[in-house]
């Protein structure tokens, strides 16, 4: 993933581009902590995003692809870069936004607006799915019935079929996401945490979900955050076309929690191990690399019993229990009863049904309670 590592000429302080050698120095990368100029940033940037496309394969030309656009800084600079890759390396790839509006006031509803924006700056077509709409709930409600304790489990599980459902609609062949290598790192580590060997397995996939309706894809899964906050900020893009949002993002110090974060989620978990990243991010910025290399490193023991992934019986969607978790939560909301899918489901649909089912094996149905706030799977 170092690609600008072996064109490096001298290492440390210079006057000089380290990378080129002829022009001045704008930033320090966060990455290798080489002083560089802006063009060799964007070659560096854009280049390693391209290499781990093709280094793993992740498209075939004429495929379509759908990005998971939430208006935030990784999927807007996603989209950015990848609409350019495509036609710079002809990958042929038909592209298009995809947006859930998880109906959450003054937070979805503005960023919706990024993407509105994106559509035509990018000449992307644009789908937007609403929780409203599938679920008959939006989030404000859903927040109104059950308080903010466990709403994100409801937030995660809903967005993740519901992206689902919005790729089978546009009938594209994959969807990307905007992960970034400190989301994955953030994740490897909360799996470690909480004891999640089934989670920590595949959440450095590059690609997930191949046994699935629609392969999810990761082309950041090595790309730092904070270049991501940096690289529309430095003049390439013209300024004045770049989204409020990012400009925004750049104006603030990229060492605090980034501002896209839901207004219903105390995230506080989460939040530390993001916080313990950063600090070690500080003092030696390879530890990201290195918490995912572990992860992937990581081998599963025959003995640990992995879900076994089957289809819901009611929505159809894939699931290791009879009913999915998204059609669990929904059956406990509209029976005024929306603990029913939260925490250990005895005398829930799943467990009512529990002499019909095959009793999953304890890693999955550990693996369906862990998450509190923030998805733990992508
Ligand atoms: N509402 C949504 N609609 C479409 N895609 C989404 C949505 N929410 C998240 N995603 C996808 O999942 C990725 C990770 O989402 P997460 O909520 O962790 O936000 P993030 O790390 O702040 O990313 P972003 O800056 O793109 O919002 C996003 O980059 C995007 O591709």
């Amino acid at each position: 993933m170092e690609a600008s590592e072996g064109k490096s000429k001298k290492p440390g302080a210079s006057r000089l581009c380290c990378l080129c050698n002829q022009r001045r120095p704008v930033l320090k990368r966060p990455k290798t902590l080489q002083q560089i100029c802006r063009e060799c940033f964007y070659e560096v940037f854009e280049e390693e995003i391209h290499q781990v496309i093709v280094g793993n394969r992740l498209f075939k030309s004429g495929e379509r692809v759908a990005i998971g656009a939430s208006g935030g800084k990784d999927s807007t600079v996603l989209a950015y870069v990848l609409s350019e890759l495509n036609r710079r390396h002809n990958y042929g790839l038909d592209l298009f936004l995809l947006s859930i509006d998880e109906g959450i006031t003054g937070y979805r509803d503005d960023s919706l607006e990024t993407v509105k924006r994106n559509e035509v700056q990018y000449g992307l077509p644009l789908q937007i799915l609403s929780y409203k709409d599938l679920y008959g709930w939006t989030m404000d409600e859903i927040v109104k019935m059950i308080g903010l304790k466990n709403n994100c489990t409801f937030c995660g599980v809903f967005r993740r079929q519901a992206l689902d459902r919005g790729a089978a609609l546009l009938k594209v062949d994959k969807l990307v996401t905007g992960h970034n290598a400190d989301d994955i790192a953030e994740t490897v580590l909360l799996n470690i945490l909480r004891g999640d060997i089934a989670r920590l397995s595949r959440c450095t996939s590059i690609t997930t979900g191949e046994d699935g309706p629609i392969p999810r894809c990761k082309p950041f899964k090595y790309t730092y955050e904070k270049e991501i906050v940096i690289y529309p900020s430095l003049l390439k893009l013209n300024f004045d076309t770049l989204t409020y949002d990012i400009r925004m993002l750049i104006s603030r110090s990229w060492t605090t929690s980034p501002p896209n974060v839901s207004i219903y989620s105390p995230n506080a978990y989460r939040g530390f191990a993001r916080e313990f990243i950063k600090d070690l991010e500080r003092l030696r910025p390879r530890a990201i690399l290195d918490i995912i290399k572990s992860g992937e490193d990581f081998r599963i023991a025959t003995t640990t019993k992995m879900p076994e992934q089957g289809t819901c019986e009611r929505c159809g969607y894939i699931s290791s229990q009879k009913w999915c978790k998204a059609c669990v939560l929904l059956e406990g909301l509209n029976r005024g009863l929306p603990k029913m899918g939260i925490g250990r489901a005895r005398g829930g649909v799943n467990g009512d049904h529990k002499k019909e089912t095959k009793k999953p094996p304890a890693s999955a149905a550990k693996s369906l309670e862990s998450k509190q706030c923030g998805s733990l799977d992508f």
